[in-house]
Parts: C-alpha cells; structure tokens; sequence
C-alpha cells in the first residue's frame, strides 16, 4: 500500500467538510462554561438598568464644582443620601450635593460624583467640593455595558469566564448550546497492557487511549474509550462498529501503517457505507494517519506512536472539535538551535519555551516519537513549514502551546 501524502491543512479541509453539526441542547449558565453557542444571544434590556456612581463620594451638578479648589471650595448643600440597592427619593438641585455609595444608583438632577477624598464636611448638611468634577466623571450611565436588543455573544462562540459573567449581568439563566461530542477511542496492538499490569518483556502500557481520552475532554468532546483491540481484523471490525454506534467521531491509534499488523485502514475501508478520505499526511510526526467517513460520522486512525497520536490529535482533530482554532495564530519566537526538516513536508518539534534578554526562545527536544516524557516536557511545538529545508538558530518561526 502507498502513501498518499495530503497536507495536514488538506486533511483537516476534507474532514471538516464531512462534520455533521451537533444538535443543540440548554444548559443553565452553572454549566455553560466551555460549551459552545447555538446562536447569537441578544440583551433584552439595559445593562446597568441605571445611571450608577463609581465611587464612593458626593453626587453633584458637575457645574457646580467649576473652578472649585482647595483654596477657594465650592460649597454644596446636603440634602440627601442614596442607599445601596434603592432609587433615591428625591432629586440634586442647584448648589446641592447627595452623599452616594460607589454603585449607588444617581439621584435625577445629578451628572458626576465627587470623590469622597476631595471633599471636607464641614456640617452634616454641608460639603465642600475641593475639586471640580467633569459631567460623567465617576458616572456610568444605563445601557453603557451593553443596549437593550444588541447583540451581546455571537453563535458559535466557546464560553469563557467573562462570557459566563456578561449574560449573567443580562439576566441569561439558560442558554442553547451545541451537545458535547461523544468520542469513541479504540487502541490496538497485541503488544499494549493496561496502565496498571507489569508489562512482560516485549509489551507496553497503554499510553495513547488514556491521554487521547484526555485531549478530546480538554477540546470538550466526551471521550468513551472502547479499551485495547488486539491485532485482527474481525475483532477491530467488531469493536469499530460498536463504536461507530454510541459516538460522533471514532479515534483509532495504532496499526495505521504499512505493516502486516497494520489493520487499521482494513478494518475502517470494509464498515458498509465507509469512504477512505485520505491514508498518509505530508507531516512529521504523523505521516500514517487514516480518515475515513461512514455514514456521516468521521473515523481517524492515528500512528501508535504516543507523541504522533497527539501531535496529529492538536493539529487534526482537535480542530474539529472546536472548529474556533482552525485559523489558530502561532506565536513567534526564536529558535534557539537549528533544526533540518525535508521539503515537502510539515514538520512539528517539541520545545520548550524560555525567555532570554526579554525575547521568547523554543529550545527543540529532540527525541524519537515513541517517547512520549519528551511532549510531556515540552511547552509547545515548533513548525517548520512545507517548503523548508531546515530553519538556523536565531531565525523567528511558529510556535503553537500545548
Ligand atoms: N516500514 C515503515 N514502517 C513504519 C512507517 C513507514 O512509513 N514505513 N511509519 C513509521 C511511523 S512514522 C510511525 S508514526 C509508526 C506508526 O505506526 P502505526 O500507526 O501502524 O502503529 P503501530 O505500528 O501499531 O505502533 C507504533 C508504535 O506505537 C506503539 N503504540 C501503539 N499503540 C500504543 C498505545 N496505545 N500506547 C503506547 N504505545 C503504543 C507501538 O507499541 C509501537 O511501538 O510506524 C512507523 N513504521
Ligand atoms: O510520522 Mo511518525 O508519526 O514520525 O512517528
């Protein structure tokens, strides 16, 4: 069997063509964070509902405090006091002053606050301005967070913290967002023990379904791992089926080469209904990569090579999962030695990231890729596009965190 080698960008376009999108589900916000939004969400009201102060002090016609100074203050009647939580009962007129609470909703009449340190009581019902305030100063006024009808989170957007924040300020309990996508992952290779046997001479622990399981939680998939397939065919087909059945996406890793015990693409290419997209990538690590599409759901079969799984999971799939980082933006950065890399090819170097006279530089790890201590030590990956034959030290190249 030959290689077709695609370029990872190709790959993931053809994948990416096949995805079918998710059905949405609500959630109260409790358990928004990370999940991603059906629609746009729009404001149906007025954030703040109120003209508000921002700091503790005097509320005042900021014309009243023109030209006021410590030596010569402008002095201001008291004549009321706002209370946290209620609308004032009564108005700032000309030459008044009400005391009010940072947050403290502002008396009508009234168009800035004064700073409590730039006054002195000199009664209880008189105040004098040392400073002149400007309108607005110290003021936010209804509507200045977000306007009632606008418009306050875009479809498809993944739910962060602030996200969280800006609709609870709205007063958004629920929202509509896409289901989380249920990943199946299979290993294979009569080789592979669980994480807890001794491994025999000549076997390893599984490596690739616990970390992959993680990586699809982290991109907020819902990994089900369908545990170790050994090397044969009828059983891969097996538990592939099984798979295809309860998930979206089916991960496979292991066997997607050449060799005899290779079956991953066998097994894939006989499912009814399944069509081979691509076997082969112009990427290294992960030039044996598999995908497939049966019946609308998307099969990728990934080297068994721990760190190629992942390298291909970051760059592949996970785009998939969270389609916001398929124009992700690399960082640039110094490298900090040189590395050769083959025309033709992308290449991924795991790095370390340090920071020397201010400058960020990747230091590579070089290391096989079966060795997977290697991207556990590593910050990042540094690429080295198709057209390269290498890059010097010194030189500025992409650099992706993980
Ligand atoms: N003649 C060739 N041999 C190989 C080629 C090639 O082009 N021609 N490609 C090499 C590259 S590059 C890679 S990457 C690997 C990928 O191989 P497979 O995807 O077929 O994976 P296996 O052969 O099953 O395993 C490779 C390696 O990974 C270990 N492995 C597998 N699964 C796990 C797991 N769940 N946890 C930990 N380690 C795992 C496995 O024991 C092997 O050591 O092929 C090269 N060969
Ligand atoms: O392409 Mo393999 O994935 O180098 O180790």
């Amino acid at each position: 069997m030959l290689f077709t080698t695609l370029t990872l960008a190709a790959a993931r376009q053809k994948l990416a063509e096949r995805l079918c999108p998710l059905p949405c589900e609500e959630v109260p916000l409790a358990e928004a964070l990370g999940r991603v939004l059906s629609g746009p969400v729009q404001a149906r009201e007025d954030v703040p509902g109120f003209d508000r102060a921002t700091m503790d002090g005097f509320a005042v016609r900021a014309a009243d405090t023109f030209g006021a100074s410590e030596g010569l203050p402008a002095y201001l009647r008291v004549t009321g006091e706002v209370l946290m939580g209620q609308a004032p009962n009564g108005r700032v007129g000309p030459g008044e002053a009400w005391r009010i609470p940072t947050g403290g909703m502002l008396p009508e009449g009234a168009d800035a606050v004064v700073m409590v340190e730039h006054t002195e009581e000199v009664s209880s019902d008189m105040v004098a301005v040392l400073r002149p305030v400007a309108p607005e100063e110290n003021v936010v006024r209804r509507g200045d967070d977000v306007r009632a009808g606008a418009v306050i989170l875009p479809a498809g957007r993944r739910l962060r913290p602030q996200d969280i924040g800006l609709l609870a300020a709205c007063g958004v309990a629920r929202v509509s967002v896409a289901k989380r996508p249920v990943v199946g992952i299979i290993g294979t290779g009569d080789e592979i023990v669980g994480i807890e046997a001794t491994p025999a001479p000549g076997q390893v622990r599984d490596v690739n379904t616990p970390a992959l399981a993680a990586a699809v939680c982290a991109a907020g998939g819902v990994p089900v791992v369908f545990g170790v397939v050994r090397d044969e065919l009828s059983a891969l087909e097996e538990v592939l089926s099984e798979a295809l059945a309860a998930a979206e996406m089916v991960l496979l890793t292991g066997g997607s080469s050449v060799g005899v015990r290779d079956l991953t693409l066998r097994a894939v290419a006989a499912l009814p209904g399944a069509e081979v997209l691509f076997h082969g990538l112009a990427v290294k690590p992960g030039k044996p990569t598999v995908g497939a599409v049966v019946n609308g759901r998307l099969v990728v079969g990934l080297p068994g090579h721990p760190v190629s799984a992942l390298v291909v999971f970051e760059f592949l799939v996970r785009p998939l999962l969270e389609p916001e980082r398929i124009d992700r933006v690399p960082l640039k950065v110094r490298l900090g030695r040189s590395l050769r890399s083959a025309p033709g090819r992308e290449d991924y170097f795991r790095a370390r990231l340090v920071v020397e006279n201010g400058v960020l530089v990747a230091e590579p790890i070089l290391g096989k890729s079966g060795l997977i201590a290697t991207l556990s030590e590593a910050e990042g990956l540094i690429r080295l596009p198709l057209d390269v034959a290498g890059a010097e030290a010194g030189e500025m190249v992409d650099f992706f965190l993980l």
